[in-house]
């Protein structure tokens, strides 16, 4: 029986099981070359069945998108049994359990967590991605509890994707919107929208809008599309949770609507993350190419057109992201310290 982490040997340090998602493990690993930590996702081919298209397409899909608050994946390859994605460390865990440790989040902390999702979902939909699934188990956080979004195993892409309708019902209901589970077809950006208005509520109250045991009485509960408003809500929340939880699909806001709303722009704020362009997908920051090729002994621009194939199946392009990710966090003086002399 080949060893199945036979195919990492030399790249990655496999480390013990940090989680186990329905057909997926997840293992702490350390990325050798950078000593990075990373999460390498495991899974079986057999035992994934008719769900290994869902895969295909979180794959497809994170391969282009390129976020701060998108968990980031560095590289993927299978063997005969396996598929392997290594994924950007979210120590933090869910926001799912953050939430439960303090029964709910004040105004500012949830604001910052909220502002931080949108930015990551409106940069989603500018490149045509709908998540389908947005709920707090499905968003991270790393060791500074910023937000990493995950699974788009149920997105679906398109060009036009605030026009182009959907019919699949996916995601959980307590999250969908209510033209989602009429099962009327629907427009992806908008039942995102619907989504973020749940999950915001649950940020600030630490329970859910619409909740029943009984699947009939939640769908009703949300196609009625009323809920309580808790004494601790302040009025711009109040305001903001009533622009998407709009039952009728045509007055909900958009999400970059939602990024310039008051409440979103009152206090401090970090700068958001610019929504990119494309060129953050090329391979461009010439400190960390000088530094790799250095390293390696080869020309910069030979290493820059190796890696402009983004296609994740090679290690350097992994080496390439989390040197990236050090530089972003600790700045251009690390480098300096790596004894090799970049100028
Ligand atoms: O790095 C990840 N998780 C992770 C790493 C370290 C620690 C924790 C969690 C919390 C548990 N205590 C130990 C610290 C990690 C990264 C990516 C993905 C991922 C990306 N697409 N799909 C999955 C999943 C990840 O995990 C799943 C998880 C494990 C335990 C709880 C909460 C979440």
């Amino acid at each position: 029986k080949e060893n199945e982490f036979s195919v990492l040997e030399g790249f990655y340090l496999i480390h013990e099981t940090i989680g186990r998602g329905g057909f997926a493990k997840v293992k702490k690993a350390t990325h050798i070359l950078t000593g990075e930590r990373v999460a390498i996702k495991i899974l079986d081919k057999a035992a994934l069945g008719d769900d290994l298209p869902r895969v295909k397409q979180e794959i497809e899909t994170l391969k282009f998108l390129n976020h701060p608050h998108i968990c980031q994946m560095y590289q993927t390859f299978d063997t005969d049994r396996k598929i392997f994605i290594v994924m950007e460390y979210c120590q933090g865990g869910e926001l799912f359990d953050y939430i439960v440790q303090r029964d709910r989040l004040t105004e500012v902390e949830g604001r910052r967590i909220f502002r931080q999702i949108a930015s990551a979902v409106a940069y989603c939909h500018q490149k045509g991605v709908v998540h389908r699934d947005l709920k707090p188990e499905n968003i991270l956080l790393d060791s500074e509890n910023n937000v990493k979004l995950i699974d788009f195993g149920l997105c679906a892409n398109s060009t036009n994707c605030h026009k182009v309708e959907l019919e699949t019902c996916c995601g959980s209901p307590a999250y969908a919107a209510p033209e989602l589970i009429k099962g009327e077809r629907y427009i992806g950006t908008q039942a995102d929208v619907w989504s973020l208005g749940v999950l915001l509520y649950a940020l600030l109250n630490g329970f859910l809008p619409f909740d029943d045991a009984n699947l009939g009485i939640l769908y009703k509960k949300i196609q009625i599309g009323k809920y309580e408003e808790p004494r601790w809500l302040s009025e711009g929340s109040k305001n903001i949770l009533r622009c998407m939880l709009q039952i009728d699909p045509k007055y909900r806001v958009s999400v970059d609507q939602l990024l310039n709303h008051t409440w979103c722009q009152e206090g401090s704020q970090e700068p958001l993350p610019l929504v990119d362009t494309d060129d953050s997908m090329n391979v461009v920051d010439n400190d960390v190419i000088r530094l790799m090729a250095a390293n390696i002994g080869v020309q910069p621009e030979l290493l820059k057109s190796r890696l402009s194939l983004v296609n994740y199946d090679k290690y350097e392009l992994a080496t390439y992201f989390l040197l990236l990710r050090r530089k972003q966090k600790t700045g251009v003086q690390i480098f300096r310290r790596c004894g090799i002399n970049i100028d």
